[in-house]
């Protein structure tokens, strides 16, 4: 098992990574569950494949897990389902000092992190996450959320976990699409601030896709320390480091909702779409060469995933697409910073950029 730290002052806490950490969670938990009751929000793929697991182990440890089991997909990220699952977590009686665990995705984790943070103003909280994309990135760095009609991620809060729990076995389960969609975020790490993680990924992309054990494991144990070292500079998002891990998402997101937030296009999917834009514009301004904003897409086109926004089948004009993204979370006194790169592993944020030529670019794009 790897053990990364993340180093926050007064909420530091372990991301520990490895297998069978499902099958051992009540240890790995220890202290944190207070209680002989423990309350576990969860979808109905994950219930599925894992609940047995965890269960036998809390169970076999004297404790009674209480499952919330929703509808999987990323509705479950809305004001209903927040209700939801706060109006549970109170008719289970959940004090400040308990700790809730998140048993699943990005949606789970995002869903249960917002619920634990407006709790009684407040309670903590547990990722054990199931898929790749949330062992690599969602459940680390306490960004929590669901989404609004307006945009993706509206309505949040920073609130850390306590611990994560990323067993790269309970992967196993996990549809290719859904592996895919995690390895966007994977080589977003290589492609925002590491060339040599890049090349990795370039040569490895397609074994961590298809779940050789040793790829995934260093893919997750790569990922989840950058994550933690940015977060631990700049946990809130002020000062542009942390900004640079939405490296694809401001475009990413605005094809999320014009797809309406639905399994047309899942987050990862939107993120690798969005960092060939990303890497597209950057060439568009000079920054860097048409081979390069090449070698990126032929990266994230080798994985399998998809680049091409045309293929999308979306009506909409590149106006009403950039249109989305005067929702941005980095939207500052009316302007909005892109994610740029200046080469492969050196992306930055560029306050200058025009949105009139976005539009025209994703115009093009879209053709
Ligand atoms: N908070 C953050 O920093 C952050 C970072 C990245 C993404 N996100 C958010 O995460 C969400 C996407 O997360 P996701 O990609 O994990 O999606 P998800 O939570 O919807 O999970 C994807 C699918 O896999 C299923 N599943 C989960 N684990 C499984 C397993 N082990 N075996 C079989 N099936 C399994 C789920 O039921 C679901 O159908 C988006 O809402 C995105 O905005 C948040
Ligand atoms: O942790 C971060 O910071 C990220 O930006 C990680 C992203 O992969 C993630 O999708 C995040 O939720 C996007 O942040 P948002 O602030 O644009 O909602
Ligand atoms: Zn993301």
């Amino acid at each position: 098992m790897a053990v990364i730290r993340v180093e926050l002052a007064g909420r530091a806490y372990d991301v520990r990574v490895g297998e069978g950490l499902l099958a051992d969670c009540a240890a790995q938990c220890g202290a944190l569950l207070r209680k002989k009751d423990v309350p576990i929000v969860t979808d109905a793929n994950v219930s599925e494949h894992w609940r047995e697991t965890v269960t036998a182990s809390l169970v076999d440890a004297g404790y009674t897990p209480h499952f919330l089991v929703l509808d999987p997909g990323e509705a479950a990220k809305s004001w209903q389902g927040l209700e939801g699952v706060v109006e549970w977590l109170l008719g289970k009686g959940v004090e400040r000092g308990d700790h809730i665990v998140a048993l699943g995705g990005g949606v789970i984790g995002d869903l249960t992190g917002f619920a634990a943070s407006v709790l009684k103003r407040g309670c903590g909280f547990i990722q054990i996450p199931t898929t790749l994309l949330a062992q690599v990135d969602s459940s680390v760095g306490g960004k929590t959320a669901i989404n609004s009609k307006q945009g993706k991620n509206l309505i949040g809060a920073f609130h850390q976990p306590a611990l994560v729990l990323a067993d790269t076995g309970a992967l196993a389960t996990l549809p290719r699409r859904e592996m895919l969609a995690g390895y966007a975020e994977v080589i977003k790490y290589g492609i925002l601030g590491d060339r040599a993680f890049f090349d990795w990924c370039e040569a490895n992309g397609a074994k961590v896709v298809d779940g050789d054990a040793e790829a995934l494991a260093y893919a997750v144990e790569q990922s989840v320390a950058a994550k933690a070292r940015i977060v631990a500079e700049d946990e809130r998002e002020t000062t542009g480091t942390r900004a640079l891990l939405n490296l694809g998402h401001t475009f990413g997101h605005a094809l999320e909702a014009e797809t309406g937030f639905s399994s047309a296009l899942l987050h990862g999917e939107g993120v690798a779409m969005g960092m060939v834009l990303a890497a597209r514009y950057s060439a568009r301004i000079g920054n860097i060469s048409a081979d390069e904003a090449a070698r990126v897409t032929g990266a994230i086109a080798a994985s399998g995933l998809r680049t091409e926004i045309s293929a999308l089948g979306l009506t909409c004009s590149g106006k009403e697409l950039a249109a989305h993204m005067l929702h941005d979370k980095k939207m500052d006194a009316g302007t909005l910073p892109f994610i740029l790169l200046n080469g492969i592993g050196e992306a930055y944020l560029d306050k200058n950029v025009a949105m009139d030529d976005i539009a025209t670019f994703l115009a093009q794009q879209l053709d």
